[in-house]
């Protein structure tokens, strides 16, 4: 491909990726596709607001003397003992008088759970008005925080919900009976200030969820901001995100007085076990007939296959659908549930390859993969190489010691130059590259790799 064409089209992917709706979409996807607890051996991080106080940890739900109805909950859930995040935050949370806590931990590592966990016990089931006010990026993130709201709160009947969302109308003049309100930041503020549904004065929890997705989206930012500075100085300040960048960062600190915060470690990528290799190829064509040998061999693996446009993914998908192969396409003019479904039929392995883009997959966990092929390697917008991508999308392979493969196919001086720039940024990795026996090389060596999926 001429560079110029394919700056171009990573611009357009690139301008569709930053879109919000792709981070909050991502965010749900994640949510709909996950089943479990991330597993994570990650070192928690902590900064305490009052460094002499000591560090108090919990190891079982007990400790944390919860209600009976929300250990019953808990337990409910599946819940067996906190997860690494919970075993820290939960006790912060908890603790009299309320603490404020900014905690980052990636997704899929029981965030959710804990501070719903927390609005439930602060809450006074005897009060008829609203005290804990969560606020979330999207309806269809609020609609999952408040499911869990009610699954971890379903002992607890007397403790209610209510969703300040786009489309849920209330008259004029009502005054919130339920105790917890989960909303987005447009609805929430118009409830508080001009429809006056809620006194913030009474709020004693104020949770931001998803703050990185947040201040992707215009004007939530803002709105956060006003609806915290409506609430009284003693009500205890909540937020989550799963990244920590300088403007996540800066926008915690104006939300979060005073705050403790906890940071969960990125696990170390240890690539030790993932083999990566390049080929060198013609042609998209002489690429497909690479992959089809290579795919020929992996049956019983999962891979997945990164292009760099939709054009290209739908196109590969095709040709593999021809060859009689059962693929799935992840493609970003999908609704999010059209996504989930995809990602969920391969995560249950009703497809062994899933064809997509990079925009479109990023972020999305499918632990099981083994097989990472880059039919186009990633670059950035200005078509310098996206190391943090190639990095991401390898790192989905060899999970939990595991032995992964990752296979780059190269068809041009321009991706080889890619190649080259991404190997020397990491200057441990090594990528080898498949002599070239055209079209068998591949498949000898899988084979070779092939008993340790
Ligand atoms: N202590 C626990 N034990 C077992 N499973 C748990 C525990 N805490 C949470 N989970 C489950 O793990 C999954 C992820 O948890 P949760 O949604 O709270 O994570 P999260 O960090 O908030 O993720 P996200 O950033 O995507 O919102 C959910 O399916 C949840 O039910």
């Amino acid at each position: 491909m001429a560079t110029d064409s394919w700056a171009q089209a990573v611009d357009e992917q690139e301008a569709a990726a930053e879109s919000v709706d792709d981070k909050a979409a991502q965010s749900l996807l994640n949510k709909l596709i996950r089943s479990n607890l991330v597993n994570t051996t990650n070192q928690v991080e902590v900064l305490q607001r009052d460094p002499n106080s000591p560090l108090y940890s919990v190891k079982s739900f007990e400790e944390l003397r919860l209600k009976p109805q929300l250990l019953q909950g808990v337990y409910a859930m599946g819940f067996n003992r906190p997860s690494k995040i919970q075993e820290t935050a939960l006790p912060m949370m908890l603790a009299e008088p309320p603490q404020n806590l900014i905690a980052q931990s990636q997704s899929g590592t029981g965030k959710t759970a804990a501070f719903v966990l927390a609005m439930l016990s602060h809450v006074d089931p005897e009060n008829k008005w609203p005290q804990c006010l969560c606020v979330s990026p999207t309806y269809e993130l609020a609609l999952q925080t408040g499911k869990v709201i009610e699954q971890m709160g379903k002992f607890y009947p007397e403790v209610q919900l209510v969703y300040a969302i786009r489309g849920n109308k209330l008259e004029r003049g009502t005054r919130l009976q339920e105790q917890i309100v989960i909303g987005t930041p447009g609805t929430v503020l118009d409830w508080c200030q001009k429809l006056k549904f809620i006194d913030p004065k009474k709020i004693k929890v104020f949770v931001l969820d998803e703050a990185d997705v947040m201040i992707a989206t215009q004007g939530h930012q803002d709105q956060s901001i006003r609806i915290q500075r409506m609430l009284p100085k003693t009500c205890q300040m909540l937020l989550f995100s799963a990244t920590f960048e300088d403007t996540v960062w800066n926008f915690a600190k104006r939300i979060v007085p005073e705050p403790n915060i906890i940071k969960l470690k990125r696990e170390e990528e240890t690539l030790d076990t993932i083999k990566q290799y390049y080929v060198i190829c013609n042609s998209k064509e002489e690429k497909f007939q690479a992959l089809c040998n290579i795919y020929g061999a992996i049956t019983i693996a999962q891979a997945m296959i990164f292009c760099h446009t939709r054009k290209t993914a739908g196109w590969l998908a095709g040709e593999l659908s021809r060859e009689g192969h059962r693929v799935a396409l992840l493609s970003g003019e999908m609704q999010v549930e059209q996504r989930a479904a995809v990602i969920e039929r391969f995560r249950d392995g009703k497809e062994k390859v899933l064809v997509t883009t990079n925009v479109c997959a990023r972020g999305i966990d499918v632990e099981q993969v083994s097989v990472v092929i880059n039919f186009d390697l990633p670059v950035d917008k200005d078509g310098n190489p996206d190391n943090e991508t190639y990095l991401h999308r390898i790192g989905r392979t060899g999970r939990f010691g595991k032995r992964g493969l990752a296979i780059n196919m190269v068809d041009s001086r321009f991706s080889m130059n890619i190649l080259n720039r991404i190997q020397e940024h990491f200057s441990k990795f090594r990528i080898d590259k498949i002599q070239t026996i055209p079209n068998r090389y591949p498949t000898l060596v899988i084979i070779y790799y092939y008993p340790s999926f």
